[in-house]
C-alpha cells in the first residue's frame, strides 16, 4: 500500500442473519489519504455505521480486505485487534462514554495508560496538551460528570488522541451538540487532519459538517453513490 493512504477497504462484503439473510454492505472499496477528513453520509439504515464498525476493527465478521497504516488486519486475533486499535484508532461517539466518577484528566490518560508505553508523567503531560487544544486546560481535575455537553464532547475527543491515532473514527460524533459545539468540534477535526495529519472518519447526517469536509462518501442501501 502506498504510503500516503491511511486506510483501504477492498470488497468490503457483510451479512446480518436476524431476522433473515440481509447483505448490509455489497462490496465497498475506497481509500482514504494521511491528513484527509473525511465524511460518511447517506440515509438512515444505509449502511454507514456497519460500516464504520468494520472500519474499526471492531466487527470482524465481513468479507474482503481491510488496510490501515499499511498493516492488513484481516486474519487477526481479536486480542491483536484490540491492542491494534488502541494504539492506532482513536474514536469519538455521539455519546461520549466517558467514566463519570472519574476526572477529566484521568478519562484522557486512560487508553494511554491501558497502552503502556510511557510514564505516567509522560501521558500526564500529554493529556494536558491535548486538553489545551480542547479548550479544556482549566477543566482536568474535574469530575467529568461536571461538565456540560459540548465539553464531555471535547474530553472524548482529548481522549481519542491520547496515543495518537493515525486514524480517528467518529460516529455522529456531533449528533448530540448544539451548532456553536458542533461548529466547535468540526474545526478541531480540520485541524487535526490538516495540521498534524492524523485522518478523519466521520459518519454524519449534519449536511454542512459534510459539506466542509474534504471529501464525502455517499451510501445507499450498501454501496457507495
Ligand atoms: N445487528 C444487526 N442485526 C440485523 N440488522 C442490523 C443490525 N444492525 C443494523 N442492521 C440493519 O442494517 C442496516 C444498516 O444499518 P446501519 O446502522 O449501518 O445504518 P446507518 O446508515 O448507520 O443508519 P443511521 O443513519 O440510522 O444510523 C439497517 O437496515 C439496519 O436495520
Amino acid at each position: 500500500m502506498e504510503s500516503h493512504i491511511a486506510l483501504r477497504a477492498d470488497n468490503i462484503v457483510k451479512y446480518f442473519y436476524e431476522p433473515e439473510k440481509f447483505q448490509v454492505l455489497k462490496g465497498i472499496s475506497f481509500e482514504v489519504k494521511k491528513g484527509e477528513f473525511l465524511a460518511l453520509t447517506g440515509k438512515s439504515g444505509s449502511g454507514k455505521s456497519t460500516l464504520l464498525y468494520v472500519l474499526s476493527t471492531m466487527d470482524t465478521d465481513y468479507e474482503g480486505q481491510l488496510h490501515l497504516n499499511g498493516e492488513a488486519l484481516t486474519g487477526r486475533t481479536q486480542n491483536q485487534l484490540a491492542a491494534f486499535r488502541n494504539e492506532h484508532i482513536g474514536f469519538v461517539f455521539q455519546f461520549h462514554y466517558l467514566l463519570t466518577d472519574f476526572t477529566v484528566l484521568d478519562n484522557v490518560m486512560l487508553p494511554a495508560l491501558k497502552l503502556n508505553k510511557k510514564s505516567r508523567a509522560e501521558i500526564e503531560e500529554k493529556a494536558y496538551q491535548n486538553l489545551k487544544l480542547l479548550g479544556l486546560d482549566g477543566q482536568a481535575l474535574k469530575l467529568a460528570s461536571r461538565l456540560s455537553g459540548g465539553q464531555q464532547q471535547r474530553v472524548a475527543i482529548a481522549r481519542a488522541l491520547i496515543n495518537d491515532p493515525a486514524v480517528i473514527m467518529g460516529d455522529e460524533p456531533t449528533g448530540n451538540l448544539d451548532s456553536k459545539n458542533t461548529q466547535n468540534v468540526f474545526e478541531i477535526f480540520r485541524e487535526l487532519a490538516h495540521e498534524r495529519g492524523q485522518t478523519i472518519i466521520a459518519v454524519t447526517h449534519d449536511e454542512d459538517f459534510a459539506r466542509n469536509s474534504d471529501r464525502i462518501i455517499d451510501m445507499s442501501d450498501g454501496l457507495i453513490v
